[in-house]
């Protein structure tokens, strides 16, 4: 397990990381959500070992990760500024890789090389900034690590491949128990992948949850109503949104899906449906609840 406690760290005058405390469970896919200069990058290269808290402690399953040679295989790092050696092939990257990591799976290496379509013996020089991640995530998942940080991982890749990649991460985290951390601007990429996201504000973490808790309790429902409905029809229901347009309302609510659509169908609707939430609208009335208007901090 990772665990932050009160992690900070400073360059000069700014606070990049501020004090910043989670836990990130074994087995999970941890989503580390925030604008420009939230401080993402930096929270993922102290996870990273790259750089040394100036307070509190970053630690995998007790022990500090700085200057930890011996931890250092438990994890793999695709930065988003990637790092491969001057005029180096991914063979050339593969195999240095392969001594760091002992459980490398050179198999598994060819084999995604190939579907990716990737010639392992042309410079990366020549490669496209897209072809490059691609590069980075085949060795990643490959390199057999508990961990997987990744810093804006998804962003240079086509949708086919950006789907790829998350059904990768997917297998090994049902298969080995893989443990990606991934750093995003954008909310929407992690929609599908991720089942705990913490938001970073400032250094901080404004926010920070399970998605399945999130979802559980909180349905948006579409229907039309002939006559136009008073305020206090919706009384006793406890409404995150409500928007009207004609005689169609969409309402987000709490509750269990039983008992909104039993006091839905009371209101007599000529049509009701429940719709599924997406992580964005979770994320907005769960932060507008809080007193955060997550829209600024995001989009
Ligand atoms: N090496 C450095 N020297 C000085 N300031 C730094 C350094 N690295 C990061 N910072 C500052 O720390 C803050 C957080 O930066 P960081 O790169 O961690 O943000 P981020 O959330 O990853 O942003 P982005 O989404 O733009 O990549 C910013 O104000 C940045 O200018």
């Amino acid at each position: 397990m990772i665990t932050a406690t009160n992690a900070t760290k400073r360059f000069e005058d700014i606070t990049a990381v501020d004090h910043i405390c989670a836990e990130v469970k074994d087995g999970s896919v941890y989503g580390l959500i925030g604008s420009n200069g939230a401080g993402k990058s930096t929270f993922l290269r102290m996870l990273a070992g790259i750089l040394q808290p100036d307070e509190g402690t970053v630690q995998i399953d007790g022990e500090d990760i700085f200057e930890n040679i011996a931890m250092k295989e438990r994890f793999f790092f695709i930065s988003d500024e990637q790092f491969f050696f001057p005029n180096s092939t991914p063979k050339e990257m593969k195999n240095y890789y392969k001594r760091f990591y002992s459980k490398f799976d050179e198999a598994r290496y060819r084999k995604l090389m190939n579907g990716f379509g990737l010639d392992e013996n042309r410079k990366l020089r020549t490669f496209s900034k897209g072809m490059k991640k691609q590069v980075s995530v085949i060795c990643g998942v490959c390199s057999g690590t508990d961990y997987l940080f990744c810093d804006e991982t998804f962003d240079g890749l086509d949708p086919v491949v950006r789907q790829t990649v998350k059904s990768l991460f997917a297998e090994d985290v049902a298969d080995r128990g893989l443990t990606p951390i991934i750093a995003s601007h954008n909310l929407r990429e992690l929609e599908d992948i991720c089942d705990h996201v913490g938001l970073l504000h400032r250094g901080g973490i404004l926010f920070s949850r399970d998605l399945d808790d999130m979802k559980l309790g909180m349905y948006k429902m579409q229907c039309i109503f002939p006559n136009p409905l008073p305020d206090s029809a919706w009384e006793g229901f406890d409404i995150l949104h409500k928007e009207q347009r004609g005689s169609l309302y969409t309402i987000t609510a709490r509750g269990s899906r039983e008992e909104l659509l039993a006091r839905v169908n009371a209101l007599n609707p000529t049509f009701c449906e429940m719709l599924p939430l997406t992580l964005e609208e979770i994320f907005i009335n769960e932060t507008e609840v809080a007193g955060y208007d997550v829209k600024k901090l995001l989009f």
